[in-house]
């Protein structure tokens, strides 16, 4: 690579990585983003390749962020057309376990190959993606409890062979509790069902560069086409689709099409439909017309059945009771990095031919241990509620029933239900002893003025930004 181009391309990184930083805060970023290595770009293919040191790193960051920094790649520089995640050629020998398997994406020579030709692609389009269905993500290897059975039937029913009384299927979760492994199981089970059925997967990110890509080479008739002959779509993470008034469009009446053909649609996002800002109100009707299907947090005994059956899947080593308990009671944010705490522990232990143990799990997982431990108590949220609407803290208990308190009162009863795990009937007692339907009214009221009350909604985030920071 010639000096000036390796100085350019390392300053769109030092901007990229400078935006990533700030999407996914100081932890993820340092771990996964900041050990990145740029390569050269292909002058024929486009590619850029992107190295890890290890490959396990680099199977990570291509599991979760080969979409983000495609993107970024290719509106920082009009010739990268791919970003290629792999490990660094001097490390290759290095060898790292994965609990989940290989998540590869199919642009990635990932063994797919088989869905791939099944599902078809929109290729000629401009579309240059392949399904890229992870091999791993499966009904079976979906874990089920109170926090997310009624998503698993619903995407159950939704693969099924009869018609499903309901379509789109929207399925609504927090980061890492499992909508992205719904929508590949999906994919599988309904592909068993149907050889021969044509299935898209995508990410509305996705969705939007190979939409821009068509209009640039004037080959819209053909993109329209190929992507209303899919059978079953799987949009992910459409709150990116947010803002993007052509794209929002192409996508609305792409659904109109397939659904008046009785074809199959799943979208997943972090947020409801309502809340999805920018989306035109057509269009969001439409994402809310079939059955939005919600995953809750996963609880203790979800956690621990989750990592039960990975180790049963998987496990090439022995793991100790207590570290599973230690695991499933300390990592509470997402599954994600449950699963993703496991994964390193065990790989760490079998790399240095450790035991796994408590203590090497507090060594070795510090970042993640100390990001979960951080829990925001109602006390903390009725002193700030109480700070920020300038009442008394007595308030949050009082019988007084004037909308000046009333509505503060509710608000620091929703935040408590949203940012702590505590049941209804838990937070009712902190709040002067009320009862747990006080509770739920006060959670459903607030959500519900959230979504007609911009300055509801702006006090809401105001508050979440100072309790969670
Ligand atoms: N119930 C579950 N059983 C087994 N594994 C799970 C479950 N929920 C999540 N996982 C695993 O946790 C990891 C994160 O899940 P996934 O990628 O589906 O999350 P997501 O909700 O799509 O997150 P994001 O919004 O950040 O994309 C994956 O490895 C997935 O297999």
């Amino acid at each position: 690579m010639e000096d000036a181009e390796a100085v350019n391309l390392a300053a769109d990184w030092a901007d990229i990585s400078q935006g990533l930083r700030k999407d996914l805060g100081h932890q993820l970023h340092s771990q996964w983003i900041k050990p990145i290595q740029i390569g050269g770009i292909d002058k024929d293919t486009g590619t850029l390749d992107l190295f890890l040191p290890t490959e396990f790193s680099a199977n990570w960051v291509n599991d979760r962020f080969h979409d983000r920094l495609q993107l970024a790649w290719k509106i920082a520089r009009s010739e990268v057309r791919k970003v290629r995640v792999q490990v660094h050629p001097g490390r290759r020998q290095i060898h790292e376990l994965r609990l989940d398997g290989g998540r590869r994406a199919a642009n990635d020579g990932g063994d797919t190959s088989a869905i791939a030709v099944a599902a078809g692609t929109i290729g000629d389009a401009g579309f240059t993606s392949s399904v890229g269905l992870d091999p791993s993500l499966t009904f079976a290897a979906f874990v089920t409890g109170e926090a997310n059975v009624l998503a698993k039937n619903a995407a159950e029913r939704m693969a099924a062979t009869e018609q499903p009384q309901f379509s789109p299927l929207y399925l609504k979760a927090a980061t890492g509790q499992g909508k992205t492994h719904l929508l590949h199981a999906i994919g599988h089970a309904y592909l068993s069902a149907h050889p021969r059925a044509r299935i898209f997967y995508c990410s509305a990110e996705r969705f939007m560069v190979e939409f821009v890509q068509a209009l640039k080479q004037n080959q819209m008739i053909e993109f329209k086409a190929r992507l209303r002959s899919f059978d079953l779509l799987l949009v992910d993470d459409i709150q990116f689709i947010i803002g993007k008034a052509s794209a929002q469009e192409e996508l609305l009446y792409t659904i109109d099409a397939l659904l008046a053909e009785g074809k199959r649609l799943v979208f997943a996002a972090d947020r409801a439909p309502q809340a999805l800002d920018g989306v035109e109100p057509r269009l969001l009707s439409r994402l809310s017309m079939g059955l939005v299907a919600d995953i809750q947090a996963a609880d203790i005994e979800l956690r621990r059945k989750i990592l039960e059956s990975k180790l049963t899947r998987f496990a090439p080593l022995d793991v100790p009771g207590d570290v599973v308990d230690f695991l499933a009671r300390t990592i509470t944010r997402n599954v994600r990095e449950l699963v993703g705490g496991l994964n390193k522990l065990i790989a760490y232990a079998q790399l240095t031919g450790q035991e796994v143990s408590l203590q090497l799990a507090e060594e070795q997982l510090t970042d993640i241990l100390s990001a979960n431990r951080r829990r925001i108590t109602i006390d903390e949220i009725q002193r700030t509620v109480c700070q920020f609407y300038r009442i008394d803290r007595s308030e949050m208990s009082s019988k007084r029933r004037a909308r000046a308190v009333v509505r503060p009162r509710q608000v620091a009863m929703y935040l408590a239900k949203v940012l702590t795990p505590r049941s209804y009937p838990e937070i009712g007692r902190k709040f002067g002893g009320r009862d747990h339907s006080t509770v739920i009214h006060a959670v459903r009221l607030i959500e519900d003025l959230r979504q007609r009350d911009a300055d509801m909604d702006g006090d809401v985030r105001s508050l979440l930004r100072q309790l969670e920071s």
